[in-house]
């Protein structure tokens, strides 16, 4: 279904310009330590160049995160890669249909339900009416608002309009999943229900671009990386690799012990349905877990 998914940008630059600048105090270009670089384009107008010579290409089955200083280009890279943002310079051709997943609360009312908000959010992420009415029942129980949901979502608390989107999100089958960061809001139990919900989403998506200040969840979603520094592209390679360059040794040696728990936690995944298969297969009862137990016996 999505071999025919791909991105490929050649060269690309994307500058904003700035016709309001203070010029007096922007006579030079400069590089300050977050931000792309300020300069003057052909027209001798103000500019941000915040992605410069950008040359990507991705396809079906590439997990990619973005790490990168403060307006190092990360969000503006994924607004390239949706579409959002033409390239100044250069070219960007994406072939797929792109998810982007920038900010949680766009496409929110506030004045409408919570169920009418899992519509419309859902409308706005590419799927039908008909699409999001069959898995409410699915959002909603992820969701944990019960009646809530009924109700205008301004008398929601933040955390809990973040998990009416986060149930959309996770539900949707994308070909291009671009994830911006921005998902704290919510409780610890919930956000390790999110993570299971993510992972799974991820997987099933053709490509992912995915940009994040957590290592620990760039290393569950991704397993390459990107160093974007004052609008290029300065390393690109292994998670472990690229975060030692850009944020150092203690930072990489937990990148790694992640994948170890990671790799762990499946290779023991694998051995217990091996197990379950196993003992199926010579008519043994399977291994049950106490919780298995408890709910045959109730
Ligand atoms: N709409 C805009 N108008 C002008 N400048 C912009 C605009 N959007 C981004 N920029 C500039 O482009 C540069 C890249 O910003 P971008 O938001 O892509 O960075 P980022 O890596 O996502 O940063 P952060 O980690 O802080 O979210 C910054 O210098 C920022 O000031």
């Amino acid at each position: 279904m999505t071999e025919h998914v791909s991105i490929e940008t050649r060269d690309a630059c994307v500058d904003f310009p700035i016709f309001d600048a203070k010029s007096r105090s922007l006579k030079k270009a400069f590089l300050g330590k977050a931000g792309g670089s300020i300069g003057r384009n052909n027209s001798d107008v103000v500019v941000v160049e915040a992605l410069r010579d950008i040359n990507l290409s991705l396809k079906e089955g590439d997990r990619i995160g973005l790490v990168g200083h403060n307006g190092a280009g990360k969000s503006t890279l994924l607004r390239l890669l949706s579409g959002i943002y033409e390239p100044t310079r250069g070219s960007a051709s994406i072939r797929g249909r792109v998810a982007p997943v920038f900010d949680l609360g766009v496409g929110m009312d506030p004045e409408i339900s919570g169920y009418e908000n899992i519509i419309i959010r859902g409308l706005f992420l590419g799927q039908t009416r008909k699409q999001m009415l069959a898995k409410m029942d699915e959002i909603a129980d992820f969701t944990e608002l019960g009646e809530y949901l009924s109700m205008p979502l301004r008398t929601y608390s933040t955390g809990m309009r973040v998990r009416v989107a986060m149930g959309v999100v996770t539900s949707i089958d994308p070909e291009i999943l671009l994830l911006d960061e921005g998902i704290g809001a919510v409780d610890a139990e919930f956000m390790k229900k999110a993570r299971v919900r993510l992972q799974a989403l991820v997987e099933r998506s053709g490509i992912l671009v995915f940009a994040s200040h957590s290592n620990e969840f760039l290393a569950q979603l991704c397993d390459r990386a990107m160093w974007i520094d004052h609008g290029q592209i300065r390393q690109e390679g292994g998670i472990e690799d690229v975060v030692r360059a850009y944020e150092g040794d203690d930072a990489a040696d937990h990148v790694r012990h992640v994948i170890y728990e990671m790799d762990r936690e499946k290779s023991g995944l694998t051995r217990a349905a091996e197990r379950d298969a196993r003992s199926v297969g010579s008519n043994e009862r399977p291994v049950r877990t106490a919780a298995e137990a408890e709910a045959e016996s109730a």
